[in-house]
């Protein structure tokens, strides 16, 4: 059977999962099943399989053959208009339009490629005005223009600014016009006035961003100017970005991949996701990230990162860079770096490393053009009897140009003997003139070659031949195929395709290329290329030397390693990765947030509440009985969570609640027992403190729940650790409670507090702890789970309750850790299991890795009677120690009669939990509880 492209058909693969594919889109995939309850790591497969995109590629190619095992897997279903895909998790329909073809076989879904909107600060092409309404376009110059016109996969528009001002409607629509008709990829011009250019690009972007980005800091000369014009030029930033959401949102189609580019758009991905926030945004970053320790230089450091981490998917080209940006959001801006991205308020953004390629085979098929071989024979007559080396960058202080030039000199210097013998070609493209600095550099470079060949020059020949211009394509795939060396030497590059372009002209010559380990391209050439380190001149020198003598196997073995990586690495890749991964990113998004729990319905909860006769309402406190915990900055909230206080708006409620006969009030907390008692005394309510270790009704003296049995010999050994830990932690706590001991890390810095928290364990487990008998696993405890059912009876006898209870209210911002609470008085639970091993708490509960949520417990041998254990928690940036114990309640007592709708569990202030129900903040709280005391 053979399918044809704009085409889906349906593949199974080996596992018997049916692939839907489309016309080399594994975007549409994504579409389509968008809606099904599948397992996130089953679709990644799925998209991430290569074959697959091998597959998709066969199908662009047209004409290709299916497998004839697969031709037997198309089910009948597909006549109507739904497709099934074959797997148990998969087992939802999907409609799509279609037809069968002649032959009754083919499957023709005219499927249309995805649509990607690529949003740049430059088109890829500079317009030249000639006339009123005429354009000339000419390609513009640069590793992202490269890089973006190797995207074939999608059906791409291209929006950015056209590198020129038009201030006219005639000038304007005659651009579009010629803007539309340009290439594949449809351009659709943004249009900005001078001054916002010259504030947003030449002042932000190219002053400011970039230069810091680089590491070479804010600039130096002019800073008290540059500081008292930052903010201008921070607004027109914005101004800009804002421009450019204008335009995407004027083009924008649902579905649609929006893919914003680079420095010059940080701002980009907010104001797209403000304006609809199904938009589909990521956002890549084309030059290095840079260690958070610079980016805290950056006086809008806060806003940047915040409008950044609004896409989807923030993508770098090296692991370094992504690494550095985390750093940047967990340092700056306080948030939880998890290896998939960074969380903020239960909302993840994922962060990945997608390292650029080319489009490779372009370069080696212009290696046959005619031109290109007439340029090549040009070059080799020219240069006859000498080896050539070559630099291609634009003139940018980033590119180390000077630094090679010197470095060069020195080879010069010290090896005579291949004075006459090389020469050093050095295009130079001019690149934003209008920025003084570039101005400057272009200065210091002439002078530099001006003094070497002066120095080392001939009548007939000099040693560098420096060009301030750009090379056409068929002229500078000639020069990459012709010389022997290419020297790279910037002191940062995001990547530096010129190192990949080399390579891939170099099949024949196998020249070496000399690599700085400052460009990101050092991390995929790093095993062929000749690492240097650009800033030392010497060391560079030497290398040139190396290079030039080198023999002819060692080249062929290192070129070699360079063109596998450049072949397989190609610019497609790395655009249908990216895409592929914000689909992915997407649909997990979604089932995520099927992991929300919907907000409270608070009428029917009063309502149930009304009709019942003896009604337990378990509350939290923190951040649900005190003001809403703040959610900027962690510093901000300090003060707050020390001296937690009993909201006033929520003092009357309470009370008008506590005095309900018909209803038990009980408070439950991690806070000590004077912090309750400082708040509730005076209220006719149960205080468990100390995550239930200790309780009382506020007419008696508080009481423990734990057996009497239990031993605490281990905690002065314990407090030494503790105490040791909180002396060399700057800004961490230690706190010692009746049974337990709380080491607070949350102020300290955070990467230093993960760190000496995971130490500290170890000096636990290594000392005080190394002779217990028990098993030491990774993960999570609840304290709330074990000690909920002793607090309970203990209530229950109290206050000699002759009903069971028949409505429960739990509501409170408990840790994930806490949160089996909810779980226990779940009335779908199955009924047969005894109220004294409900819920079932895991012995061994999934370990998560994520940012300082690691936790350390002492695994339960059993579920029976009376268990003892220690536990040890990380959770969040706090460390506990304490002392657990589970004990039955008394099986068969039916101090519960609860129906489900008269159960409510509820939690606050939190994106992702096992409630029922949720309430956004306290404020939501007050409402509630205002209700339930004014119940009729
Ligand atoms: O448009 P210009 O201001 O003249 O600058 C040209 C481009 O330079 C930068 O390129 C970066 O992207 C390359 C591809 O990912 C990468 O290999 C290189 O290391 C980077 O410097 C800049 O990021 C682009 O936005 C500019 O268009
Ligand atoms: O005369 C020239 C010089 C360079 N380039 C292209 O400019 C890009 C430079 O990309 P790179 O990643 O090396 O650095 P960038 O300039 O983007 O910082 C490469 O694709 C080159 O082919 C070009 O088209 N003509």
């Amino acid at each position: 059977m053979s399918i044809s492209s704009q085409e889906i058909c349906i593949l199974p693969n080996k596992n018997n999962l049916a692939l839907l594919q489309t016309n080399g889109m594994p975007g549409n995939l994504y579409n389509i099943c968008s809606n099904l309850p599948a397992t996130p790591t089953r679709l990644e497969r799925l998209l991430r399989d290569r074959e697959l995109r091998k597959y998709s590629k066969c199908l662009n190619d047209c004409e290709a053959e299916l497998p004839s095992s697969t031709q037997d897997c198309f089910s009948p279903d597909l006549e109507t208009s739904t497709c099934w895909f074959n797997d148990e998790e998969l087992l939802e329909p999907v409609s799509a339009s279609r037809s069968l073809n002649d032959d009754g076989e083919r499957l023709d879904f005219r499927a249309s490629k995805q649509r990607l909107l690529v949003v740049a600060n430059r088109l890829p092409v500079s317009a030249v005005r000639h006339g009123e309404d005429s354009w000339q376009l000419e390609m513009s110059v640069g590793g992202l223009v490269t890089a973006l016109l190797g995207v074939k996969e999608f059906d791409t528009r291209w929006i950015g600014w056209a590198g020129v001002n038009v201030p006219d409607e005639i000038g304007q629509k005659a651009l579009a016009k010629a803007l539309d008709e340009k290439l594949m990829q449809r351009c659709i011009p943004v249009f900005l006035d001078e001054e916002v250019v010259h504030q947003y690009y030449n002042g932000y972007c190219n002053n400011i961003l970039w230069p810091l980005f680089h590491y070479i800091g804010l600039p130096q000369e002019d800073r008290l100017a540059t500081t008292r014009s930052f903010q201008s030029q921070f607004d027109a930033y914005k101004k800009a970005n804002q421009l450019f959401a204008d335009v995407v949102n004027e083009h924008y189609e649902e579905g649609d991949v929006v893919w914003c580019h680079d420095y010059h758009l940080m701002f980009l991905p907010k104001c797209l996701k403000e304006r609809n926030s199904k938009m589909k945004v990521g956002w890549f970053l084309h030059t290095p990230f840079p260690s958070s320790e610079i980016h805290r230089m950056l006086p809008s450091r806060l806003e940047l990162l915040r409008s950044v981490l609004a896409a989807d998917l923030v993508g770098f080209h090296t692991y370094d860079y992504a690494r550095h940006f985390v750093s940047a959001c967990t340092r700056i801006l306080g948030l939880e770096g998890t290896p998939e991205g960074v969380e903020d308020q239960g909302k993840l953004t994922r962060i990945a490393a997608f390292p650029v390629g080319i489009d490779s085979e372009r370069f080696i098929k212009a290696l046959e053009l005619p031109e290109v071989q007439d340029h090549m024979k040009v070059l080799k007559q020219r240069f006859a009897g000498r080896k050539v080396m070559l630099g291609v960058d634009r003139l940018d202080m980033i590119k180390g140009i000077p630094q090679k030039i010197l470095a060069f000199e020195k080879f010069l210097e010290e090896n005579p003997n291949w004075r006459n013998k090389v020469v050093l070609l050095q295009i130079a493209v001019p690149t934003r003139t209008d920025v003084p600095e570039y101005q400057k550099l272009t200065s210091q470079v002439h002078e530099i070659v001006g003094r070497i060949n002066g120095r080392f020059g001939s009548l007939t020949a000099v040693p560098i031949h420096h060009l301030d211009r750009s090379l056409d394509f068929h002229e500078l795939c000639a020069l990459y195929a012709v010389t022997d060396v290419a020297l790279v030497t910037s002191l940062r590059d995001g990547m530096n395709l010129v190192s990949y372009e080399y390579v891939a002209c170099q099949e024949s010559k196998k020249g070496v290329l000399i690599l700085s380990e400052f460009a990101g391209a050092a991390q995929s050439l790093g095993a062929g290329a000749i690492l240097v380190n650009p800033w030392n001149v010497t060391e560079v020198a030497y290398s040139i030397g190396y290079a030039l003598n080198m023999p002819a196997d060692e080249r062929e073995k290192r070129h070699h390693h360079n063109f596998k990586h450049v072949i397989s690495h190609t610019a497609q890749e790395w655009a249908a990765t990216f895409v592929s991964e914000l689909n992915v990113t997407i649909v997990e998004a979604q089932l995520r947030t099927r992991q929300i729990p919907p907000p409270l319905p608070i009428e029917v909860a009063v309502d149930r509440y009304s009709c019942s006769n003896n009604r337990l309402l378990i509350l939290g406190f923190n951040a649900t009985l005190t003001e809403p915990v703040d959610t900027l900055g962690r510093k901000d909230s300090q003060i707050n969570e020390w001296e937690p206080k009993l909201r006033p708006d929520l003092q009357e409620p309470l009370r008008k609640l506590c005095d309900d006969p018909k209803t038990t009030v009980l408070i439950l907390s991690g806070s000590a027992r004077n912090v309750l008692d400082d708040n509730f005394s005076d209220y006719n309510l149960w205080l468990a403190a100390e995550n239930g270790m200790f309780l009382r009704v506020t007419t008696g003296d508080w009481m423990t729940t734990m057996p009497e049995n239990l031993s605490m010999e281990w905690v002065d050994s314990v407090k030494n650790v503790f105490e040791y830990f909180t002396d060399r932690t700057p800004r961490s706590q230690f706190e010692v409670r009746e049974t337990s001991l709380i080491w607070n890390y949350k102020y300290s810095d955070v990467e230093f507090g993960r760190l000496q928290a995971r130490d500290l364990l170890q000096h636990l487990w290594t000392g005080p702890i190394s002779n217990a008998s028990l098993d030491v696993v990774q993960g999570r405890r609840s304290v709330e789970g074990a000690a909920i059912d002793r607090i309970l009876g203990e209530i229950v006898h109290n206050k000699g309750m002759k009903e069971p209870i028949d409505y429960v209210l739990c509501i409170g911002h408990f840790l994930t850790k806490d949160e089996d609470i909810y779980t226990f008085f779940e009335p779908e639970l199955p009924s047969e299991v005894p109220a004294s091993v409900r819920p079932q708490v895991p012995t061994q509960v999934r370990t998560s890795t994520a940012g300082s949520r690691a936790a350390l417990l002492l695994k339960q041998n059993s579920m029976s009677a009376v268990e003892q254990n220690k536990s040890y928690s990380i959770d969040g940036d706090t460390l506990h120690l304490m002392v657990t114990d589970r004990i039955s309640f008394q099986e068969g007592s039916s101090v519960l009669d609860l129906q489900a709708n008269d159960y409510f569990s509820c939690s606050v202030a939190r994106k992702r939990s096992n409630s029922r129900y949720r309430l956004q903040s306290s404020d939501e709280v007050v409402t509630l509880l205002r209700e339930l005391a004014d119940h009729r």
